[in-house]
Formats: C-alpha cells, structure tokens, sequence
C-alpha cells in the first residue's frame, strides 16, 4: 500500500497548477446520462474517484475514454447506455455514485442504485434526494441495500422541492432530473456551491433551461431532450485543492502563486488565513501567497457556501497546530468529521475534541511520526502537518488522499518540499 514519506522543515517557493475540481468532475460526467449524443469535458482531474465514475459509467454501457494528445480531455458516449444500475462494488467507494440516480430516471424512467456506505466522517443519508424524487413523480423503494425507483408512464413531472437541509448532491441530483422533467420544477433552500454552477452551466449548455443556479432558489423549465454542450465545457477549478496549498504554505512558510485557482470561490477560507498571518492576493492567473512568520491560531465553523467549508476543516486545523495561541473549531456539517485529531496528536499537536468542537492550542514545532490517512481532507491535513514537524513523518494509507487530489506530492515537490511515495 503506498505511503508518502515527508521530511518537515522546508519553505514551500514557486508555482503549482489547481487541477479540475473532483466535485464538479463528478457529477459533470453523470450528465453525459442525460444526452445519447457524444461529448467532451476538459480540465477532468485525473485522480482515483474519476476513474471510480468512469468505471461505473462504462458498467452501464457507456463508451468514456481519455482524448489523446490533451491530458485532461475526457470523451464521454452516454448512447449505448443500457443497463441503469450502480452496483454496491462501485458504489461503495464513492458516494457520489447516487448522482446518477436523477439523470436515469430521467433519461430511461428507471433505476437501480446501492445505497451509499457509512462513511469515515458520519453516516451520510439519501432521505431527501429520494423524497425529492418521489416529488417528481417517481415510485422509489429500498430493498437489500438498492434505491429501486421507476417512473410510471416513463417522465419525470416538474415538483416543488424545499429540501430540509442545505444538501450539494441532493441539488445535482435534482438539477439533472429536472433538466429532462416535464414541466417546471422548483428547488427552494438549494446549494449555492460553485461545483453546482459548474454542473448548471454545463446543463444549460446541454440545452436545460435553468435560472437561479448560485442562489437559494433555482428554476428549472424540463426540455424533452439534451445535446452535446455547445461550448467547450471547462471544469472549474478546485477550491478545496487551492485551500490545501494555501494552508500547507501558511503552515510551512513560503511564497507561491496557485495558477488557475479562483479566489472568489474562497472568500472564507481565505479570511482566516489573512486572520493567520498570510499575505494573499487575487491574481489574474490565480492566487499569490505569502507567509512569512508562524501563524496565529484562528477559530472557525463550517457551514454550507459561502462560509467555510467543511472539506477545508481538517488543513485548516492542520495550520493552527503550529499557530501560537489557540483555537476553537466548531464542525456542524458532519458529526464525525474529526478523524484526523488522534493522528495529529501522535504528531505533536495539542487538540481537545468535545462533541462537535476541537480545540486546539499550537505548539512549536511538531514532530515527525508514522501516521494514517482515515478520510481524503484528513490525508491532505497529515500532509500538511509533516511539512512544518521537525524529521520524518510517514503517512499510511494514502488511497485516501488519490481519491480526491491529482499528483498532490509531485505538485508539493515542485513548491520545494521534501515528499516522496513509498510502498
Ligand atoms: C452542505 C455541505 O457542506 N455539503 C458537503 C457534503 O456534500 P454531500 O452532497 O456529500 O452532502 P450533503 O450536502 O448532501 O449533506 C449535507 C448534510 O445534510 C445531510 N443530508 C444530506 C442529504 C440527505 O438526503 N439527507 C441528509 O440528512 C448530510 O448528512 C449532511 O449532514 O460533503 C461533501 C464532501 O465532503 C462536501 O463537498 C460538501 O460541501
Ligand atoms: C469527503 C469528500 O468527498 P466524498 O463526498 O466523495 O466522500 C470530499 O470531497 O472532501
């Protein structure tokens, strides 16, 4: 199993280039369900959940290949699909596996999808995207472990859908039933995420009809078909991967440009880090950082976008590991999203964890160990850590980390550290 092997203590210098977002990539490709017409989406990441997506979209009969000559061009052929189904194997290592659940029923009016595993970071239910769905006029049971629905009469309907909390795949999941849907559908208290305007855009661009994607209440007008997007359909770049470079350089110290990556999808998390210490500015062609003394510990909560990010938790709490003064960290996303506490312990760090809060009181200096990945943001947050501990730090179980960050410790190397993969 491959391991990173990190040897703390270097300033982070240089340019590093923001890949796709996983989040948009995802639910991106689970839109090729929606047209049988061929279609290409660029900036893809390549990294491990993509390739999860890919698998799963080739089971149902998809033909997705890599384009030649431009590495991060992804060819997509939703013609052949005939099999609408997402089995547990697949599903159970990616849990955004249930976005194809609303674009099958739209597009064949039936659908057989696992229900998502338990997870690392608390028990993650599908309650409201298939409350929704029934909304639209779908017949949905769970039987041995499978979403079972099907539409009678074949067509999704048009619905009111006031979901009963903020939830980001429950509105992806909605957009894209909807976009087929007869009629118009309403989705009140939807996410404002900017990976759920990369996928409106790349909707509307496919001919769906959409009108308030970024706010609380988007409109959708159902079309009786889809298309191959009109223009070229970029991913946005990814925030979470942006705010993981931004910490890791406010922890370790250095001056760095993020090429391509947006600062006004990290307005909070790039508050806090001004809060730290760090000298950030918005560039044309992304964000300059700089961080030259140790951070201050900064306190904060996680909430739905605009505020801070709950896939940003763990790096941040990372930084105030090695901030001088302490910090309360309030995580009300997730009820068990604080996994990587233990491991940064056994670092050095000094962290107290009651219920949904952590507080953490930074040290100097931490100090190198072996440590394992439990989730994919606390993989990033050890990373982060054994790049300001003082010797060795091992990380274990890095499959965590592939899942969601492309090249992530040949990136870090290009800044300067010292980072390798083992075995
Ligand atoms: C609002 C939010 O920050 N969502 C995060 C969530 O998205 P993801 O789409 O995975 O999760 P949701 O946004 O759907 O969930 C938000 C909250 O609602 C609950 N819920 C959701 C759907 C449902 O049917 N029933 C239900 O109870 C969840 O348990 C969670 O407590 O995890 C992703 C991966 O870490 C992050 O990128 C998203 O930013
Ligand atoms: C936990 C994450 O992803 P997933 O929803 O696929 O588990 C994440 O992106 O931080």
């Amino acid at each position: 199993m491959d391991k990173l092997k990190i040897r703390g203590g270097r300033r982070l210098n240089g340019t590093v280039v923001i890949s796709g977002a996983k989040n948009a990539a995802l639910p991106d490709l689970c839109a090729t369900l929606l047209t049988a017409e061929p279609m290409v989406l660029h900036n893809v990441p390549r990294l491990q959940d993509v390739s999860t997506m890919i698998k799963l979209l080739r089971n149902m009969g998809a033909a997705v290949d890599w384009v030649e000559g431009e590495s991060n061009a992804l060819r997509l052929d939703g013609g052949p699909v005939n099999n609408p189904e997402a089995p547990y194997e697949l599903v159970k290592t990616m849990r955004a596996s249930i976005l194809a659940l609303g674009p099958l029923l739209a597009r064949f009016g039936k659908a057989k999808v696992s229900l998502p595993g338990g997870c690392a970071i608390g028990s993650r239910p599908v309650d409201q995207h298939i409350k929704g769905l029934q909304a639209m006029g779908a017949e949905i049971r769970v039987e041995h472990g499978y979403i079972l629905a099907e539409v009678p009469g074949g067509r999704l309907k048009g619905a009111r859908i006031t979901t009963d909390m903020i939830t980001v795949t429950g509105t992806e999941n909605f957009l894209m039933a909807a976009a087929l849907a007869e009629g118009e559908t309403v989705l009140e208290n939807a996410a404002q995420e900017p990976e759920v305007v990369d996928l409106a855009e790349l909707l509307i661009s496919m001919g769906a009809q959409i009108e308030g994607h970024g706010t609380s209440r988007v409109t959708i007008r159902g079309v009786e078909k889809l298309h191959a997007p009109k223009t070229p359909h970029h991913i946005v770049p990814d925030r979470i991967e942006a705010g993981s470079f931004l910490c890791a350089v406010a922890a370790a110290g250095g001056e760095a440009l993020l090429q391509g990556a947006r600062a006004d999808h990290l307005d909070a998390v790039i508050d806090k880090l001004r809060e730290a210490g760090a000298q950030i500015e918005p560039r044309v062609d992304g964000i300059w950082i700089r961080m030259d003394a140790r951070p201050k510990a900064v306190g904060f909560r996680t909430s739905e976008y605009p505020a801070f990010p709950t896939d940003m938790q763990a790096q941040l709490m990372a930084v105030n590991c090695v901030a001088e003064g302490a910090a309360k960290i309030s995580e009300t996303i997730f009820e068990n999203r604080f996994m990587h506490v233990n491991e940064l312990v056994r670092l050095g760090a000094r962290i107290e964890v009651d219920g949904h809060t952590a507080v953490v009181t930074g040290v100097p200096q931490l100090s190198g160990a072996t440590v394992m990945a439990t989730d994919l943001r606390a993989s990033a947050s050890l990373v982060i850590a054994g790049l300001c501990a003082e010797g060795e730090t091992l990380v274990d179980r890095i499959y965590h980390l592939d899942r969601g960050y492309e090249q992530m410790e040949a990136k870090l190397r290009g800044l300067g550290a010292d980072i390798e993969r083992t075995k």
